[in-house]
Order: structure tokens, then sequence, then C-alpha cells
């Protein structure tokens, strides 16, 4: 089995894999201040629930956006599941040319999108991870990767108006029966979710132009992925797993 993790600045996501298969997946907190050993019990945990061992683990790949966290869960790795693990970044092959002017900027969890996409759809393409900060990630026709555009995420857009309004409430992040909000809650709730629907066709539509490809698959992924996926034409698919199947086709293209 290879543990694949993806360190996000929201979740930390586990996968479990048995070759091409993913046996199991969990959804940890991002918690800038945990250790190693807190992390290793929770992780221990749910593998004993889900009945798999340490033991059975041949090997682990992390990518990672919160720098801070890379050492613990190394440090995790090495004192309990006794392995070293393969970290994304300079060094390792990914197969994808990258156009970003300094590829060692270009986050990790975006190189990893890319290569899963690349392998499971034909390009060109774009990938849309609905994380803390959404990115949109170009391929083109010859699999290169060229970049894209990072916007606030949709919790970081509802946490802001909060913030910096008083009278403006913590809400639901869910979809409201009318664009015309007749109440607080539901005018914060149509502005955010119809807003970034809007917000993601315009970069979309941009996009296919800058890129001369009127055909492009789009493919979406991360946490809230299939709330606006439900409000748009211009998604194609989503896939919740893109990031873990990356890191998986990763691991093997390192072995
Ligand atoms: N399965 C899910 N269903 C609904 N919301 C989710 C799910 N997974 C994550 N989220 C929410 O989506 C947001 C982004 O999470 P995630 O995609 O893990 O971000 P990151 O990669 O930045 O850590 C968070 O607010 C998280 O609580
Ligand atoms: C844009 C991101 C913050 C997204 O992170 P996430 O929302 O998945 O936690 C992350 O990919 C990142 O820190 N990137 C580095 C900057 C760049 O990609 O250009
Ligand atoms: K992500």
């Amino acid at each position: 089995m290879i543990l694949a993790v993806d360190i996000g600045n929201t979740n930390i996501v586990l996968g479990v894999y048995r070759k091409r298969e993913l046996l199991h997946h969990f959804r940890l907190s991002t918690a800038r201040q945990s250790t190693a050993d807190e992390y290793g019990v929770l992780i221990h945990n749910l593998f004993h629930m889900s009945n798999i061992s340490f033991k059975d683990v041949e090997g682990v790949i992390i990518s990672s956006v919160v720098p801070p966290l890379v050492q613990v869960i190394v440090e995790m790795c090495v004192r309990y599941i006794g392995k070293d693990p393969l970290l994304v970044g300079p060094g390792i092959k990914t197969g994808l040319n990258l156009r970003y002017e300094n590829p060692r900027e270009v986050g990790a969890d975006r190189i990893v999108n890319a290569v899963a996409a690349v392998e499971q759809y034909k390009c060109p393409l774009v990938v849309v991870d609905f994380g803390t900060a959404t990115t949109f990630d170009c391929i083109d026709a010859g699999a290169n990767y060229l970049g894209g555009a990072i916007v606030p995420g949709l919790g970081i857009s509802t946490e802001a108006l909060y913030q910096r309004a008083s009278k403006l409430p913590r809400i639901e992040l869910e979809k409201p029966k009318k664009v015309i909000g007749r109440n607080t809650v539901h005018a914060m709730q149509a502005g955010i979710i119809f807003g970034y629907a809007g917000q993601v066709e315009g970069i979309v539509r941009r996009i296919k132009q800058e890129m001369n490809a009127p055909v492009l698959k789009v493919i979406a992924t991360g946490g809230l992925a299939t709330l606006i996926a439900g409000e748009t034409d211009c998604i194609d698919e989503v896939n919740p797993m893109l990031t873990l199947e990356g890191l998986r086709i990763i691991y093997d293209r390192n072995q």
C-alpha cells in the first residue's frame, strides 16, 4: 500500500492506495500548531478503524502548500510509519513541462492536479480547485502547464463579509432559492454562490480566448466543487479525488 498526503491550507487529505485502487481516504484539519506525535495518533487511529496497519505502507508521498507542516508530517512518517516520504517539489519527476516563470513558485497541489488531469482527460484542459483559495490551472494541447489564476476561496470570501461588515453575520455556504434575497442571509448567499459561479464562467471564457482553445475540458475538484458546478455549465466534470490520484501517479513515476 502507499499513503498519499495532500497538505492544504484548510485540510490535510490522506489516501491509501493498493496499486491503482483508492482503498480509504481521510480528511483532517490543517492545524499549524499540531505536532508529529499528534498527527501520528490521529492517523494511527484512522488506520486502526479501517482495519489497516502502518506496517503495510510501502511508501509515502506528500504534497504541501503549508511549509511549516511539512517537517511535522515528514517526522510523523519517519517515526510512526518508518518510511522516508517523497516530497513533491524540485527534483521530482512529474512528467509535466512547467511554463511558470519560476517553476518552484507553483503550489505543489496545482502541479499534482495537473498531472492527474493530463493522465485522465484529453488536453487542452483547465483544472479548477475550490480550496481555501480557488486555483485555475491551464494545460495546453501539448500537455504543457501554462499557469493560471488564483482567486479568494468561497470560505475566505464569505468570512471577509462577516469580519469586515458589522451587520453581516457568519452564514452557511448554501444555495438560496432566488438571486433576489429578501433577508440578509439570503442576500449574502445569493451574492456569494451566484457571484462565484459567474466568476468561474468569466475566467474560463477568458482562458479559452487566451489559449485559443474553443474546446477545452474543465475539471473541478476541491471541497466546494460540487456546490459551484451545480450553478454553471462551464464545468464539465467534478473529480473529488483528483489530487490524491495525481499523488499516486507521481509516486509511481518516481520508483
Ligand atoms: N467533502 C466536503 N464537502 C463539503 N465541504 C468540504 C468537503 N471537503 C472540504 N470541504 C470544505 O471545502 C473548503 C476547502 O477545503 P479543501 O478543498 O480541503 O481546501 P484546501 O485544499 O485549501 O485545504 C473548506 O471550507 C472545507 O471545509
Ligand atoms: C494557491 C494556493 C494557496 C492554493 O492552496 P489551497 O487552497 O489548496 O490550500 C497554493 O497552491 C499556493 O500556495 N500556491 C503558491 C503560489 C502559486 O501557485 O503560484
Ligand atoms: K487543494
